[in-house]
């Protein structure tokens, strides 16, 4: 079994009472994202990928099953820091500044911020927002905002990263950008990670595997392990054995 560092969803299935009418989020959901892995989970709307990760953060329970981040429940591992998670709309507190939006966490887990004044810098460097310590969230751009929460998810250290549709809100090329600064970032922080996504174009270029779900009932379709060697580069979204992969997945995501 592997749990330790990682993520283990283990028969899981959680459902849902609406209006009379029963909804089965999951249905017997099983994926084992190994220690420092890059899991990236592509699927329609309604297919559970917001249940997955609520449970996956200790926002939620499942009806069936069991759940392992980092080799504990879901709530103790965020609550011990071993947790990072970035959300589509950054999320950022218009009154903090950057510097005290990535503090953020600290602050709600009542650590010393004295403590991580020296990682906190490092992180502002390696998102690339340096010199932007003290603006507000209202004077950066889009990109920008998302580097910020990025920043924010990784200030302790977490063994394991959730991103929930980071760049949906940005531009193509933009987009593509940040995908190679993801690319580094989780490379140099080595946290097991499984991006909620969309795009299928931005789930091959990062992950490992792409874990294409189907709905009614939530459930993983089928498992597209990606080979390509890291680091990728841009180029790699013109290569044909990409678009043949964009192809399978596709097809999967119409329950092929
Ligand atoms: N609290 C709830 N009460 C009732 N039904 C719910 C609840 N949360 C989710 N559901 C239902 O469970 C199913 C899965 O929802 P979920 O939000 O996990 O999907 P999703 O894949 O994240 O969708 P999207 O891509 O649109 O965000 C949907 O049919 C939704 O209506």
């Amino acid at each position: 079994m592997h749990s330790e560092a990682g993520i283990l969803v283990d028969h899981v299935s959680r459902t849902f009472s609406a209006r009379g009418a029963e909804v089965r989020a999951l249905d017997d959901v099983s994926l084992d994202c190994p220690p420092g892995s890059f899991t990236a989970l592509i699927g329609p709307s309604g297919c559970g990928k917001s249940t997955m990760l609520r449970l996956a953060l200790g926002l939620d329970s499942p009806n069936d099953g069991r759940i392992f981040v980092d080799g504990v429940a879901p709530f103790d591992a965020a609550k011990g820091g071993a947790t990072g998670v970035a959300f589509q709309d950054a999320a950022l507190m218009p009154w903090r500044n950057v510097e005290d939006n990535i503090m953020l966490p600290l602050d709600v887990l009542g650590r010393k911020r004295a403590n991580y004044r020296e990682k906190v810098a490092e992180l502002i460097a390696l998102v690339g927002l340096a010199g932007f310590e003290k603006a507000l969230p209202g004077e950066l751009s889009g990109g920008m905002r998302q580097r910020c929460a990025i920043a924010r998810a990784l200030v302790t250290t977490p063994r394991v990263l959730f991103l929930d549709e980071p760049f949906g809100a940005l531009d193509q090329i933009l987009r593509r950008q940040m995908n190679t600064e993801l690319q580094r970032i989780w490379m140099e922080s080595g946290a097991t990670t499984l991006l909620v996504t969309h795009g299928i174009d931005e789930a091959i270029f990062l992950a490992d595997r792409v874990v294409v779900m189907q709905s009614r009932p939530g459930r993983i379709g089928r498992i597209v392990d990606i080979p390509f060697a890291r680091p990728r580069k841009p180029e790699l979204f013109a290569d044909p054995a990409f678009h043949r992969l964009e192809s399978e997945i596709a097809e999967a995501l119409d329950g092929h």
